[in-house]
């Protein structure tokens, strides 16, 4: 299976099922620097990118979002000085598909394309 960053999102319907504990085992181990939270019943993927000031932040952060554009999946982004807050799950589903972990994986890719 090509690695995450490669694949492409695919069209995600209400009716499409959330991953799998042995998917998500599986995958989250590609992606070892996002945390798995849950929040008002609704799994997420989180990780926060750490930046010298707010110039560099909302570099990144107009990053991620040219990416989640291109996917038409989008994350939910917190921009502060110095560091980026990024979350990705599913809104049609109401928690986590195959479709974050690649946004996942293609975020940290961001960071190695500057
Ligand atoms: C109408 C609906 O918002 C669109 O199909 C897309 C837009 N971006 C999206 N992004 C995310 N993270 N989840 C969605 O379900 C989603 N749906």
């Amino acid at each position: 299976m090509s690695d995450l960053k490669n694949q492409r999102c695919e069209a995600c319907r209400a009716d499409a099922p959330k991953v799998s504990d042995a998917e998500l085992a599986e995958l989250i181990r590609q992606i070892p620097d996002w945390t798995p939270v849950v929040r008002d019943g609704v799994m997420q993927l989180e990780r926060v990118f750490k930046f010298k000031n707010f110039k560099q932040a909302l570099a990144f952060t107009n990053q991620v979002a040219e990416i989640a554009e291109e996917e038409f999946h989008h994350p939910t982004l917190i921009t502060e000085w110095g560091q980026v807050t990024v979350v990705w799950w599913t809104h049609a589903i109401q928690g986590l598909h195959k479709n974050d972990f690649i946004m996942a994986a293609r975020t940290d890719a961001v960071l190695t394309t500057d």
